[in-house]
């Protein structure tokens, strides 16, 4: 009796201090006297008042300190910046032509399949941000100065459209790519914000394709994954007038997240930085491949099997067949279940 008591009091205990971890000590300026207040109540601005929020509690806001970051390449970037914030595990991959509104050239798509390897191969970082320099624009597209009968040559005597390579890169890569859009995302530029994984846009963003105006078009994830975003008649809209679209009117067609205004634009997008990385990484991992897998056909497939791969190593059972092999034995898999 005298134990079950002890148990009842230690639970009692233990749910008391859980309770009082939710608690965070707050100064009323009316009183001398320190009074504690749940930190869903004193922050919470989803307005859920619960445990679930009581537990994961509120995302820091503050801008965190970038330093810059290169790749083991060691050569310096022209066309980009590359930072990661310190101990956040957040990488800013930025377009640093505004003087071009950010227009990519093959050396800027070069660079930046560089910076977004390397935020591949970091596995301190979990979340990449992708933006274009200053306020005016995210990127403008191809430099059009650039194009000739082959694509777009800057330090070649021929042309290329390498950044058809970008986008399969983002929408590969095993990790969340969020787009912060200031200013024009349009033509190609337009392309790569779709690409990526969430789009935070400022009230300021203006989005649209203009190649039937410029005599160009992407028939690949510039077709298919605006369908996807927006449905086949807008999509079609969206190629067929090459209008452009106020960051509100985005929201509305399901082409960004959210619209937030321009000064806060990077405070969002740290936020939702810091959320998803509290998260676990490799659930994330697989809901990103499971998204895609299906509109991405084999390479799709091939991503969320390797997944699948990847977390099958980490098991017992995959661990015995390995060890079986080294030791030169037949492996035993007979205590591993058959599950229904
Ligand atoms: C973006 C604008 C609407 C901004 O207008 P505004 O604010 O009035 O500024 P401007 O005075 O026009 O521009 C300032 C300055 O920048 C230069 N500039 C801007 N955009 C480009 C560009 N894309 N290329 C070259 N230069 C650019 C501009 O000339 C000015 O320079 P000054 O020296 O000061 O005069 C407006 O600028 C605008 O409409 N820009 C062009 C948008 C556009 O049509 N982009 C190209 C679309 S086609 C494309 O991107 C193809 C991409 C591609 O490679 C591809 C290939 C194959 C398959 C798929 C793709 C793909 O789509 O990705």
């Amino acid at each position: 009796m005298a134990e079950m008591l002890g148990k009842d009091f230690q639970t009692v205990n233990r749910r008391i201090a859980s309770v009082a971890g939710h608690l965070i000590p707050s100064q009323n300026p009316n009183q001398n006297h320190t009074t504690t207040t749940t930190i869903a109540a004193a922050n919470c601005s989803s307005g859920f008042d619960d445990t679930y929020h009581r537990v994961h509690g509120q995302v820091p806001t503050h801008i965190p300190e970038w330093t810059p970051a290169m790749d083991d390449a060691g050569a310096a970037f022209t066309d980009i910046l590359y930072e990661k914030a310190v101990g956040e595990g957040i990488a800013k991959i930025t377009i640093n032509r505004p003087e071009r509104r950010n227009a990519f050239r093959p050396q800027t798509v070069k660079e930046l399949i560089r910076a977004f390897n390397d935020a591949r191969d970091d596995n301190s970082v979990g979340v990449i941000i992708f933006t274009g320099k200053g306020t005016m624009a995210f990127c403008s597209g191809g430099d059009q100065s650039l194009r000739g009968k082959e694509g777009y040559a800057d330090f070649d005597n021929f042309g290329r459209l390498n950044v058809l390579d970008l986008q399969v890169q983002i929408r590969r890569l095993p990790k969340p790519v969020i787009a912060m859009v200031a200013g024009y995302a349009v033509g190609g530029g337009h392309v790569l914000h779709m690409v990526c994984d969430l789009t935070i846009a400022a009230d300021n963003a203006v989005f649209g394709q203009t190649g039937p105006k410029v005599g160009s078009f992407d028939a690949g994830f510039g077709a298919s994954i605006m369908s996807r975003l927006v449905g086949p008649k807008r999509a079609r809209e969206m190629w067929f007038m090459a209008r452009f679209y106020s960051a509100a009117e985005a929201e509305k067609m399901g082409l960004v997240n959210t619209v937030v205004p321009v000064e806060k634009l990077e405070e969002e997008t740290i936020k939702w930085c810091r959320e998803i990385n509290r998260n676990s990484p490799m659930a994330i991992r697989l809901c990103k491949s499971a998204i895609n897998a299906a509109d991405d056909g084999h390479a799709g497939l091939q991503q969320i099997a390797g997944d699948a791969t990847l977390l099958f190593y980490g098991t017992e059972e995959g661990t015995e067949g390995k060890n079986a092999y080294l030791q030169r034995r037949k492996p035993d898999f007979s205590r591993f279940p058959r599950l229904p």
